[in-house]
């Protein structure tokens, strides 16, 4: 054994003691917002298949059959002879679905926004970066190395005494945030932060991973409702596309330094064909599922109607994504136990994810649930509470 195995065991230990080691559970398909685990068949409030895509079969038979003309790998990256027309022509379709001059590909968001952050600051290492404080993981591996000025959550007013405050500080500034929060489903107001952008000659960064699909004009997201507003936009193909992959979309020229200076793009293999071809399929379904949106709407409301009638907390949200706050990581941890033996699958969700006292389920909604599946869900929540 090297002596870092001894430390990788030790580490174990540690989690295992303050129990919070995690497993991975198979999981399979089962039916429209359902899945199959352990033999039993649960309604999952859990999965982020906003649309219920994940299992259309145009997206699974496009993908095989670009895979089967195109072939299984790019084998190279995109700079050296991974580029092949199909990547371009998804791409040009991205960026006529959100209203971008030029959009590029990666292959998941977490690998996007490490990548494209670092590599803006990498231009300007004097940058000043403000930061909502909940931005997601993949965007602090980003600034790693960056000193994040962080605003409040969602506080613009925050947002705005922090920039004042460095008014008279030299370097670029930076506004890293979200347009959708992934476990409070509040989201941002965009019209405002775009004017406190331009006011500070800021330039925004907005992820849309969870307003992708199922926000805005066609599903293209929050900013495309707010034209112009963000200088750079991402979004994932993972959760409402029912795919995989991400798009980073902006101007040309914020395209052509990332083909230049993005190292998460220059040395890694270009995403296969059978990627583009789901997304491809994805681009056709998404735009004309407005009827899926409103229904995907009309759930959170309701919900969100039930649990507050119960008393329960569900903070800001406004979206797809519904937190059922509890308090304690045990609570969450029992109620969710609970749900699962109900048959209802929900994720708690534990500090450090969220802040100390606001552990919660995370309600993920989907346009495939039915009004008898939320007020199941709902019933069950509020029974098992009032034990
Ligand atoms: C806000 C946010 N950004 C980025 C990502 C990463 O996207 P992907 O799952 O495609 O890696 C996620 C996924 O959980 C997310 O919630």
């Amino acid at each position: 054994m090297a002596a870092l195995d001894r430390h990788l065991a030790t580490a174990l230990a540690r989690i295992d003691a303050r129990d919070e080691r995690r497993r991975l559970v198979a999981t399979g398909a089962g039916g429209p917002a359902r899945l199959d685990r352990a033999g039993r068949t649960l309604i999952d409030f859990s999965s982020n298949d906003y649309l219920g895509l994940a299992r259309h079969p145009l997206i699974a038979e496009r993908s095989a059959e670009w895979a089967l003309r195109l072939g299984g790998g790019s084998g190279a990256s995109r700079l050296v002879t991974g580029t092949l027309d199909a990547h371009l022509a998804v791409e040009a379709r991205i960026a006529a679905f959100k209203g971008a001059e030029a959009a590029l590909l990666f292959p998941s968001g977490w690998q996007l926004n490490a990548a494209v952050l670092a590599a803006l600051m990498k231009a300007a290492p004097d940058t000043l970066l403000f930061t909502d404080r909940l931005i997601h993981a993949s965007l602090h591996a980003g600034a790693a190395g960056h000193r994040q000025i962080r605003f409040r959550h969602n506080d613009l007013d925050h947002l705005e005494t922090l920039l004042a405050a460095r008014a008279g500080e030299a370097g670029p500034r930076l506004i890293v945030t979200e347009s959708v929060f992934s476990m409070d489903g509040d989201r941002v107001d965009l019209a405002r932060l775009g004017a406190i952008a331009r006011a500070h000659d800021a330039f925004l960064y907005l992820d849309e991973a969870h307003g992708t699909g199922v926000l805005g004009r066609g599903g293209a997201g929050l900013s495309a409702d707010h034209p112009g507003v963000a200088d750079l936009v991402m979004g994932t193909f993972s959760k409402a596309f029912g795919c995989f992959g991400a798009y980073v979309a902006g101007s040309r020229a914020l395209i052509d330094y990332l083909v230049n200076a993005c190292g998460g793009f220059i040395f890694s293999t270009a995403p296969p064909p059978a990627m583009l071809g789901a997304i491809d399929a994805a681009l056709d379904l998404v735009p004309a599922m407005d009827e899926a949106r409103a229904t995907l709407a009309t759930r959170g409301v309701h919900l969100r109607a039930r649990l507050a009638a119960a008393g329960i907390d569900t903070g800001a949200s406004s979206t797809q994504i519904v937190p059922a706050i509890v308090g304690e990581a045990s609570d969450a941890l029992a109620l969710a136990a609970g749900l699962a033996e109900d048959g209802l699958l929900a994720a708690a969700i534990r500090p450090p994810t969220v802040p100390p006292g606001t552990s919660r389920l995370r309600l993920a909604l989907r346009a495939t649930h039915t009004a008898d599946d939320i007020d199941r869900l709902a019933d069950r929540i509020v029974a098992r509470l009032a034990r």
